[in-house]
């Protein structure tokens, strides 16, 4: 029997599950017939040996191909992290620099319409803005960012703030969430990050950190974010000191607050860089260095089985993993590839070397190599162009909005990941 509901497709697939053993076997055929995989199951999935993880990559990537056919999309966007000054003390995070450091930042916000206006005159449909949570800023900070944004650039994309930052300017301003974040909107902000996830479990966050946001606070600011309308992506951190059990239950929490909002656009596995962190550092026998291939196959893959029909964009982090590596999650149940983000810093910080910039181009050639549809999107996954003609000399032109080709300008950046793109190509 095959019926459709909105993205939930259902109808099983044979092929996809031949040759798994009979446990395996009756959660992937449950996950194709449209049943949902549960947290126990989810976590035989992370699990898997043998024969069982090429049914569980299959199931994924049927289930991808129902949700999303051939296309794969990305963002043209840039990230700005206006300060990296924090004193909330995570332990795993390279980013956070104390006041007195050296490579301490602090963007005002001339300095950020700057770059926003940069990104704007490259064809950026959004600016990504996240920083540290510096101890002398101003709650009311976070409002007067957006409003020079986008009184600039009125059509400028505003994915900003993780929960964690709208807790700070919430406990500063000595607002509610729900007014805090209502005022945000009217400012304009357009959606949040998902980030300050980690992972969502009392005492694995006790290990990670002894300041950072609850769990429980980080759902109900995410849950207030959607009420009030604004959309944001979710996020896990995992390969630290973290479990499938705590995997599968984080992604099942993600399901059930869709289930209720509606309001998330994507799942963004981030795999943990260990190489700059102090947690990896101070700990090394304790703390893994971040995921192994195989975890990092299975995340995709398994976020895909036990999200589907609920959140059906997962994304890929070029960052964490290098372009080489995002290709090949595409057989894995991944259908989008993030953004170009032209200064990523986060994960350079804690020892990454992909570098801060992929560029459109790039991109649309990772995907077709990978036999698949490039489409640039707008941050809620809206298609603002698809590149259909498979011959890279006839790219639709992607034009910025002075007229020129970003494509050829955007290979500007010396910082450019070229080592690894080739590699993925
Ligand atoms: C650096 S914070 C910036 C926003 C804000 N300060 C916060 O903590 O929510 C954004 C996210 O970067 C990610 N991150 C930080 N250090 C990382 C690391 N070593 N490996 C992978 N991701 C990391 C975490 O998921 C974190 O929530
Ligand atoms: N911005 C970073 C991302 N991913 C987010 C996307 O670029 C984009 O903002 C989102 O899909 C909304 O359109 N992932 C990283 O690992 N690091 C980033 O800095
Ligand atoms: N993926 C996040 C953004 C992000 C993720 C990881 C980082 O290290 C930094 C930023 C989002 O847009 O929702
Ligand atoms: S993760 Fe965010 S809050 Fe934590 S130390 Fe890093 S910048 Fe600060």
């Amino acid at each position: 029997m095959t019926f459709q509901s909105t993205t939930r497709q259902f109808a099983c697939d044979p092929a996809a599950v031949g040759g798994a053993s009979d446990p395996i076997r009756a959660i992937l055929e449950k996950a194709l017939s449209g049943g949902e995989v549960s947290t126990e199951e989810g976590v035989a999935l992370f699990r898997a040996e043998g024969a069982d993880i090429d049914a569980v990559y299959r199931t994924a990537d049927t289930l991808r191909r129902r949700a999303n056919g051939d296309r794969v999309s990305f963002v043209v966007n840039r990230n700005i992290n206006f300060t990296n000054i924090c004193y909330m003390g995570c332990r795993f995070c390279g980013f956070a620099k104390r006041t007195e450091d050296k490579s301490a930042e602090w963007l005002e916000p001339a300095q950020i319409v700057e770059r926003a206006q940069q990104a704007w005159d490259r064809g950026a449909t959004e600016v990504c803005i996240q920083g540290g949570l510096h101890p002398k800023m101003e709650g009311t900070y976070y409002r007067q960012i957006i409003r020079a944004i986008k009184t600039a650039l009125p059509g400028m994309h505003i994915h900003a703030f993780s929960p964690f930052e709208i807790w700070y300017g919430a406990s500063k301003t000595k607002m509610s969430y729900r007014d805090f974040l209502t005022d945000l909107k009217e400012a304009g902000l357009d959606s949040m990050p998902g980030t300050a996830a980690e992972i969502l479990d009392t005492e694995v966050r006790m290990q990670l950190t002894t300041n950072k946001l609850s769990a429980e606070r980080w759902v109900e600011i995410i849950r207030t974010a959607h009420e009030v309308g604004i959309p944001t992506t979710a996020t896990i951190m995992y390969g630290h000191v973290d479990a499938p059990e705590h995997w599968a239950a984080h992604i099942a929490l993600l399901r059930d607050i869709q289930k209720d909002t509606g309001g998330f656009t994507e799942l963004v596995p981030l795999s943990f860089v260990h190489t700059d962190s102090p947690l990896y550092a101070q700990n090394p026998d304790k703390v893994r260095p971040g995921p192994t291939a195989r975890e990092v196959d299975l995340m995709h893959a398994v976020s895909r089985i036990m999200l589907h029909g609920w959140i059906d964009n997962i994304q890929v982090s070029w960052t964490k993993l290098g372009a080489a590596r995002a290709q090949e999650m595409l057989s894995r149940g991944v259908n989008d590839l993030g953004g170009t983000l032209m200064n990523e810093s986060i994960s350079r910080a804690a020892g990454s070397d992909h570098g801060q910039e992929i560029t459109a181009k790039e991109l649309v050639r990772m995907i077709r190599a990978a036999g698949r549809v490039p489409v640039r999107r707008n941050t809620v996954y809206e298609t603002r162009e698809v590149f259909e003609h498979h011959d890279p000399e006839e790219l639709a032109p992607l034009v910025d909005r002075n007229g020129r080709d970003p494509l050829a300008f955007l290979e500007m950046f010396p910082e450019r990941p070229a080592a690894s793109v080739e590699a993925a190509q």
